[in-house]
């Protein structure tokens, strides 16, 4: 584990036993280690190691499908954020990322494809896969959810001294949230994991492999490893949290890298509701906040469209970032 990155025990908003003096304190110190190093270990999360291990396990079958079983059900632009993503078919910048995932949400009851808007939609399940596999990715998704919510009260109640100041941005987060669960492949020539990058949503939260290695974060100028266990869980501010506090809090550069081992890993990106507009947080287009990935053009021929950001609603941001990264061969 990274004794650069902070360990944070949220036990006093995941359970019944936090006072007020306790709530304050843990506030502080997420806030510190979010406006510092913009990452943090978190711990007391509630998440057991069975539902963890239950969703790693589900994850695995999923990668172990025929190819063409899960290309059946691969990312596509009628139904948008949803569904397989083939190997080498994102990238956030020109580098070969070398892996593959599942990107999926709030099941809904729905059998058809419909959308409710870019962001709420059935799930794509490649076959077979059975409805216990899909419930242990859910069970994953909704917890990941929870703990984030205990984030943003303690977030709320550190920076304007009310837990519930913040939550009215996330009424609708679990249902718009987006979990990515990913397959790294070996080291190959060239490639890497994630190509270095600030996640640009309210809060991640990511769940690798316990003790695998890859994630890296960028600090006084360096790359510096982010070990993790199953005690904790990896939080990141993510780029709308900067701009929601004028660049207090930092969402962190950071990077996968791939070794000789392979590794899945869980990335909740925890989005605030949809029609979120970036002007109405206080975002004006002159702010110095340009660096953040959210703001870059990540599109592989410079060419993505430069639009009026400060006028746009969340969610179609979103659709537009993640059309960015797509790299279809
Ligand atoms: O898989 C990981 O450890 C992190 C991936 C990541 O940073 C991302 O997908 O934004
Ligand atoms: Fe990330």
């Amino acid at each position: 584990m990274s004794s650069l990155i902070r360990v944070v025990d949220i036990s006093a908003f995941t359970t019944e036993n936090g006072t007020r003096l306790s709530r304050e304190s843990t506030a502080l110190e997420l806030v510190t280690a979010l406006s510092g190093e913009g990452m943090v270990l978190v711990s007391g999360h509630g998440v057991s190691t069975q539902i963890q291990e239950a969703a790693l396990e589900s994850a695995r079958t999923l990668f172990a499908l025929p190819v063409a079983n899960k290309e059946a059900e691969q990312v596509d632009d009628v139904y948008g954020t949803r569904g397989y993503l083939p190997i080498g078919e994102e990238s956030g910048s020109s580098r070969h990322e070398n892996k593959e995932g599942f990107s999926y949400g709030l099941e809904t009851r729905s059998t058809t494809h419909q959308k409710v808007n870019g962001l709420r939609m059935a799930n794509r399940w490649p076959s077979p896969f059975p409805p216990s596999g899909v419930k242990k990715l859910n069970d994953l998704y909704s917890s990941l959810c929870r703990v984030c919510l205990a984030l943003t009260k303690a977030i709320g109640l550190a920076l304007n001294a009310d837990e519930d100041s913040l939550l009215r941005l996330c009424t609708e987060s679990s249902e718009v949230s987006l979990m990515r669960c990913f397959h790294y492949l070996r080291s190959s020539e060239g490639s890497l994991g994630s190509s270095p990058h600030t996640d640009w949503g309210f809060l991640t939260l990511i769940m690798p492999d316990p003790d695998s290695k890859g994630l890296e974060v960028f600090l006084d100028e360096k790359w510096h490893d982010v070990r993790c266990s199953q005690d904790y869980l990896v939080a990141n501010c993510g780029d709308f949290l900067t701009i929601l506090t004028r660049g207090r809090l930092s969402s962190p550069i950071h990077r996968v890298t791939l070794s000789q081992e392979e590794r899945v890993s869980f990335v909740l990106f925890f989005y605030p509701n949809f029609d979120t507009n970036l002007e109405d947080v206080g975002f004006s287009s002159a702010d110095d906040l340009q660096s953040l990935s959210l703001f870059a053009d990540q599109t592989l021929a410079g060419t993505g469209e430069k639009r009026d950001m400060h006028k746009a609603k969340f969610g179609d941001i979103m659709l537009n970032k993640w059309a960015q990264v797509r790299r279809k061969t």
